[in-house]
């Protein structure tokens, strides 16, 4: 369900993070969102449907479109569809992450991501900020394994990664941790479903 407002969550409960363009969102996300409620061993996944990553040049279609598109797609009674960012006013994620600390301290977020995107997490503002104050939970993506385990991030952090094994306690870990599950796969893309020209900016 889209949220109207902001999220509400339990004090004490782990969140895992979403972020992403969804542009739009399809099979791989809930797949993931699947897997890491189960691997991670949270309460409650929410979707930050971005009003745009700030690393892409292109605009992503508009706001309301691709909500209303995940939706349609994601209905689960723990997954939540959220425009938080827009409502807080944030892109970063290094921003958005310090201002849900601020608005839900008694709440356990762990950040979570494909593959491909701790290769290049280096880039983002303030990424060793996030490490450091954030759990991070990494999904497997095809193709993307090797890359992501040979990242900035991950070389830099090793010391912080927790096995594979222990995924389910990473929401009670102080940062840094993050933690890698290798799941079964779902080889998809938002920027495929576009140049097959089912979903038109
Ligand atoms: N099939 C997938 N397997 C694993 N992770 C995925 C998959 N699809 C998306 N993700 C992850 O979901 C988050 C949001 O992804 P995003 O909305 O950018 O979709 P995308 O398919 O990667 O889009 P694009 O092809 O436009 O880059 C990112 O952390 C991304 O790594
Ligand atoms: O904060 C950053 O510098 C930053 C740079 C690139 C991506 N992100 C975030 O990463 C998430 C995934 O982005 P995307 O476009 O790959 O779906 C989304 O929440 C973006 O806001 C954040």
């Amino acid at each position: 369900m889209i949220r109207a407002g902001l999220p509400r969550a339990a004090a004490g409960m782990s969140v895992g993070l979403l972020g992403g363009s969804f542009d739009p969102a399809h099979p791989g996300h809930v797949h993931i969102t699947r897997q890491a409620l189960r691997r991670f061993a949270l309460d409650r996944v929410w979707w930050l449907v971005s009003p745009g990553n700030p690393l892409k040049t292109e605009g992503p279609a508009p706001l309301g479109r691709r909500l209303e598109a995940a939706a349609a797609l994601m209905s689960h009674p723990r997954v939540c569809i959220t425009d938080l960012e827009a409502r807080i006013g944030t892109r970063y994620t290094a921003a958005t992450l310090g201002r849900l600390q601020m608005l839900y301290p008694e709440v356990r977020f762990v950040w979570l991501m494909g593959a491909d995107n701790l290769t290049g997490f280096h880039r983002w503002d303030r990424w060793e900020w996030i490490m450091e104050n954030v759990p991070i939970g990494v999904i497997a993506r095809p193709g993307q394994g090797i890359a992501a385990r040979r990242s900035k991030a991950a070389l830099r952090y090793a010391n912080a990664q927790l096995p594979g094994r222990a995924s389910f306690t990473l929401a009670g870990q102080a940062a840094p941790a993050w933690c890698y599950v290798n799941v079964p796969m779902v080889d998809i893309s938002s920027s495929e479903i576009r140049a097959r020209g089912d979903w038109r900016r």
